[in-house]
């Protein structure tokens, strides 16, 4: 039987490398550039209103009024609570709103919720929803296997709060729903049902590994 496991372990090169990429560990061990993270984040703000969008979709993609409820409580959560707290946060490391309006995406940037979007225009919900995966999973688990790293820095280390925010209980439950979620639909999928999700989640995979050496490359 399938489920997020065979995602994650089918891509299993691709998934380490996402993890435990050069940006996650000097995140960690807090000796990421601060220019680095001021042009992650700067992005990230972009990535997060096509972010929305997708969850928009979501809804269109719906087939019956609990799957409108879920992907409409996905999008007020970017657009109340997420993005509002990403413009603050963006503000404490100097970058001002009105910078972030007019911004140009990265190539990395426009890769990414492009193929995101995609996916989620000419397939179903199940594809969109393993579209998103390693975005709303990924960073949860990097935040727990970033605290159970030896070279983690907690004292002084202006990333903190960061990895605090995707390692929190309320980020977490998020993660375990969204893995319930996929566990119960790919439990029912047949081989080349399940091999089609597993080069998608793949694909995700590498492009958000992208999105972090974008942060190394300032592009
Ligand atoms: C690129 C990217 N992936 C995932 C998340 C988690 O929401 C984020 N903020 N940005």
């Amino acid at each position: 039987m399938s489920s997020f496991e065979t995602l994650k372990s089918r891509n299993a090169g691709e998934w380490q490398a996402y993890r435990e990429h050069d940006f996650v560990c000097r995140l960690g061990a807090g000796t990421l550039p601060e220019e680095a993270f001021r042009h992650y984040l700067k992005q990230d703000y972009l990535f997060l209103v096509q972010f929305a969008r997708a969850w928009g979709l979501a809804v269109y993609k719906s087939r019956d009024l609990d799957e409108i409820r879920q992907g409409l409580d996905s999008l007020k959560a970017i657009v109340d609570v997420e993005i509002g707290l990403h413009v603050g946060y963006c503000a404490e490391w100097g970058i001002p709103e009105n910078a972030l309006a007019d911004l140009p995406p990265s190539p990395a940037t426009l890769a990414y919720t492009d193929y995101v979007l995609e996916t989620g225009l000419h397939g179903d919900l199940l594809d969109l929803h393993v579209a998103l995966a390693p975005c709303i999973i990924g960073y949860g688990e990097i935040a727990l296997w970033l605290k159970a790293q030896p070279f983690l820095k907690t004292d002084g280390n202006p990333y903190t709060a960061w990895i605090e925010m995707y390692a929190s209980p309320d980020y977490q439950a998020l993660v375990q729903s969204e893995i319930d979620w996929l566990d119960g639909r790919l439990a029912r999928l047949d081989d080349a049902a399940v091999a089609r999700l597993c080069a998608i989640f793949g694909i995700a995979t590498r492009l958000e590994a992208d999105f972090w050496q974008m942060g190394l490359d300032l592009i």
